[in-house]
């Protein structure tokens, strides 16, 4: 039975140059120092992609010009339940920095597979999802 999670996310795929752009987690927060794709829970009434626009300006203070919408993905552990909402975005302004004390780092996209296994449970199943939807090649 399909259950709707209560956490919907928006998740920016942030490519510059073959790379995809992370974030590390506040270690004061839950799954904290871990590394992750920026953006982050939509508000009340906001759609993903406005959640995504306001997620990458204020985390790594970038602004989105376009992206790229992905189907959404669930993600279902135990109790934890999220939707993914991702984004691959292409063009911005700015240079990627992060605005809440968070280490970025730019990673190859042959690399991903690998640093899926030090991010969120989700990300691994995310990113085969992205690569069935044909974002870039398999494993
Ligand atoms: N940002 C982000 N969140 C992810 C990813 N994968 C994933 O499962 N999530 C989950 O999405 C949830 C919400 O993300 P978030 O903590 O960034 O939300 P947020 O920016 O709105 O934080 P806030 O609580 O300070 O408002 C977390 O439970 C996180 O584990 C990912 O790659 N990036
Ligand atoms: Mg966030």
């Amino acid at each position: 039975m399909a259950v709707d999670p209560e956490l919907h996310v928006a998740v920016g795929l942030v490519r510059r140059e073959g790379c995809f752009l992370l974030g590390s987690r506040d270690p004061d927060r839950p799954g904290g120092g871990i590394w992750e794709f920026p953006g982050g829970k939509l508000e009340a009434g906001e759609t993903a992609e406005a959640a995504l626009h306001r997620e990458l300006a204020e985390e790594v203070g970038i602004h989105v010009h376009s992206a790229h919408t992905y189907p959404a993905y669930d993600h279902r552990q135990r109790d934890y339940a999220v939707r993914l909402y991702p984004f691959l975005v292409m063009e911005f302004r700015g240079r990627p920095r992060g605005l809440e004390g968070q280490a970025v780092r730019w990673v190859a996209e042959a690399e991903l597979w690998a640093e899926a296994d030090a991010m969120p449970g989700a990300n691994a199943p995310l990113l085969h999802h992205l690569a069935e939807c044909g974002l870039f090649g398999p494993r």
